[in-house]
Order: structure tokens, then C-alpha cells, then sequence
């Protein structure tokens, strides 16, 4: 592996003044091209992470490693790296093509050559109309734009992006994201994201890693983060996740039998769904895989539940219940598969849903 990660960080803390952790004993290793967003939630470092990353602060522990040489002492400048600020950092007095090519000017360079590259750049972010233009003029999302084509001008290894869309607002967010991942992958550049929105670091992401008090939880594909969480706090973090004590009924080659709130159901054995090692482990059932009917008596491995209310959340309903030992549950259930008139106080039948990607937990941690 050491061979194949454009930028490897080796077991890397970061420890502020006053004894404040901000790293703590990080390893991860960034594949060339790849697509990455730190998540987490305020003051887990993720921040702290990229500044490390771009030189703007050094590691009290650890080292950096880019295609395997020690960068750990280089100067920001001296790196292969470019960072996109969540302020965007434009100079107003400047115009569009002098902010772009401003990323150039610490590069001995023609200037014929630094405004081809500048209008290359604005090109590529569909902005060579606005080359003239103050960047006062512009709206959010062109900033923005401006900002990615001065950082990409210089052709980084590793573009450094800090919450790039959090200015803007939902709809026009959306659409960046888009743009976003079209352009690394238009341009096979590694980026590096950081972000607290899961559902954008979701949708936008080849890998995520999660981050809790400075260190990772897990570093895997949304897919994986979502059916196999390696912790609580990624279980609990990613989506919402009914996390319910559990223990193991029997176990094949195949499949781990578990019972969990009065239910009994299979789990597929495979990689990430191993049966964490200690006598107290809990189940993580997301809400779609919660299946209700409305039968008097449970079948089969479901138990009976008392309905708490309902919310609408366009296709779906989500149903807030709680089952006879008193555990809270959440099921979502496509509209239309359960009597319209399901609420509150109704009895209902309760079961996980055949063949549901459920995580095995250790209860602690
Ligand atoms: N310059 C600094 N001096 C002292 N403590 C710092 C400094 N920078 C960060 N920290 C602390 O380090 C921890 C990690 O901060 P960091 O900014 O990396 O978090 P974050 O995940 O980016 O949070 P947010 O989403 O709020 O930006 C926090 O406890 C923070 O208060």
C-alpha cells in the first residue's frame, strides 16, 4: 500500500496549546484521483486535519508522506497542494482573471503563459465570459468558481476544499456538488473535503472518513458507511439507525441468527458484519428495513408494537413506535402499505425486513 497512496498521513496528532487535542494518532492513506470527504461533527478535526495537510499548521506527532517522500517539514508553498477556502479568499480589487492568475504570480512564469492557463482554468469552470468582470459582481456560486479555477491553475496533486459550498444556498448547492465531482473527475485530480453535511459528503464522495475527537471512526465508501458502520457513532451519525441491544441465536457459514427487541432475524455473514467480540453487542436496523403489517398477532420472528405517531416525509411515512419491553423503534414505511388511518395507539406487527444490511455493534464505544 505504501506505494500505491498519493499522500499517506502516519499516525499524525495535532495538540493546541492549553493540552487541547486536536489530532489524535491519525493514519490514512489517500489513493491518487480519489474523491475524499473529512465528516464529523463541530471541533472533531477535520479542519485542523486539511490545515495539517496544506503546511498551515505542523503535526506535534506523526508524518506526512506524498508519493512516499516525507513532506512533514515543507513549507505550504513547497507542497503539491492547493486549498479552496470556505470564504472563497478573493481579492476585490482584483478582477476575475487577475484573482486566477494570481495563483500563478509565485511561479517565475510568462505572463502570456499565466493568462492562457488563467483562461484555461475559467473555461473548465464555465466562467471565460466573466474574465473582466470585479469579483465583487459576482454571486455566490461564481465566487466560488473563481476560487476552484485560481486553486486548479496551479495544478495540484491534492486540492484542499473547507466546507466549499457552505455560502450557498440549498438548490444552488446541489448543483455545485455536481459540478464539483464532474471536475475531479473530468481532471483525475485528488480532492479532499471537508464538510459537516453528510448527505452532501454522501452523494459527492468515493471514500468518507468519519471523524469523532480528533480521531477516525471509519474511513470507507458511503455505501459501506451506510450497511456496515464499523461503530455506534458512525451508526448514529450516518442516517438515522435504530440501535437496539442484541444477542447472537445461532450462527452458520452463511448467516449470524439474531434477536434483538423480541425479533429474531438473519444477518448475512461477510466482510464488516463479523459479531464484535464481548458479551454485549447491539443490533443497527435503519428505519427501511423495519417492515410493519398491521396483523393482530406477530408472525414469525416479529414482535408487536404500539404506534407513538407518524411523520410525512413524502414517499415515505416514518413510523415512531415502541415494542412490549418498551423499546422506541423507527420504521419507515412507503406510503400506501399500511391503512391510512395508522396512528397513534395502533397495534402493529413488527419485523426486520429479509435480507436487511444490518450492523452488528459492540454496545460500548
Ligand atoms: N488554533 C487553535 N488553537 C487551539 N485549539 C484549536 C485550534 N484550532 C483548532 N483547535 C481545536 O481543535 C479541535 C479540532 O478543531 P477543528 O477546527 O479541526 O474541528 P472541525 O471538525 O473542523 O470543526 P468545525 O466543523 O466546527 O469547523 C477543536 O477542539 C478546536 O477547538
Amino acid at each position: 500500500m505504501a506505494n500505491e497512496a498519493l499522500l499517506r498521513l502516519e499516525r499524525v496528532s495535532k495538540r493546541f496549546g492549553g493540552g487541547i487535542v486536536g489530532l489524535d494518532d491519525i493514519s490514512l492513506d489517500i489513493a491518487e484521483g480519489e474523491f475524499l470527504s473529512l465528516l464529523g461533527p463541530s471541533g472533531c478535526g477535520k479542519t485542523t486535519t486539511l490545515r495539517v495537510i496544506a503546511g498551515f499548521e505542523s503535526p506535534t506527532a506523526g508524518r506526512l508522506l506524498i508519493d512516499g517522500r516525507d513532506i512533514t517539514a515543507l513549507r505550504p508553498f513547497a507542497r503539491p497542494v492547493n486549498t479552496v477556502f470556505q470564504d472563497y479568499a478573493l481579492f476585490p480589487h482584483m478582477n476575475v482573471s487577475e484573482n486566477v492568475e494570481f495563483g500563478l504570480s509565485l511561479r517565475a512564469m510568462a505572463s502570456a503563459e499565466r493568462k492562457r492557463r488563467a483562461s484555461e482554468a475559467l473555461a473548465r469552470v464555465g466562467l471565460s465570459d466573466k474574465a473582466g468582470q470585479r469579483v465583487q459582481a459576482l454571486s455566490g456560486g461564481q465566487k466560488q468558481r473563481v476560487a476552484l479555477a485560481r486553486a486548479l491553475v496551479c495544478e495540484p496533486r491534492l486540492l484542499l476544499l473547507d466546507e466549499p459550498l457552505s455560502a450557498l444556498d440549498a438548490n444552488l448547492r446541489e448543483q455545485m456538488q455536481l459540478e464539483l465531482k464532474r471536475l475531479q473527475r473530468d481532471l483525475g485530480t485528488t480532492f479532499v473535503m471537508v464538510t459537516h453535511d453528510q448527505t452532501e459528503a454522501l452523494s459527492i464522495s468515493d471514500r468518507i472518513v468519519v471523524m469523532n475527537r480528533g480521531h477516525i471512526e471509519q474511513a470507507a465508501s458511503p455505501a459501506t458507511l451506510y450497511d456496515r458502520p464499523a461503530t455506534r457513532f458512525v451508526a448514529g451519525f450516518i442516517g438515522a439507525m435504530n440501535l437496539l441491544p442484541a444477542r447472537i441465536a445461532g450462527a452458520d457459514a452463511a448467516t449470524t441468527t439474531v434477536t434483538a427487541g423480541g425479533m429474531t432475524f438473519p444477518v448475512a455473514s461477510g466482510p464488516g458484519t463479523s459479531v464484535p467480540p464481548g458479551p454485549e453487542i447491539v443490533a443497527g436496523i435503519r428505519p427501511e428495513d423495519v417492515v410493519l403489517t398491521a396483523a393482530e398477532e406477530p408472525s414469525a420472528g416479529a414482535t408487536a408494537g404500539v404506534v407513538d405517531n407518524t411523520s410525512f416525509h413524502g414517499r415515505s411515512l416514518r413510523v415512531h413506535l415502541h415494542l412490549a419491553d418498551g423499546t422506541a423503534l423507527m420504521a419507515d414505511v412507503t406510503r400506501g402499505t399500511l391503512p391510512p388511518t395508522v396512528g397513534q395507539g395502533d397495534r402493529v406487527s413488527v419485523s426486520v425486513r429479509a435480507g436487511a444490511a444490518c450492523a452488528l455493534l459492540p454496545a460500548a464505544g
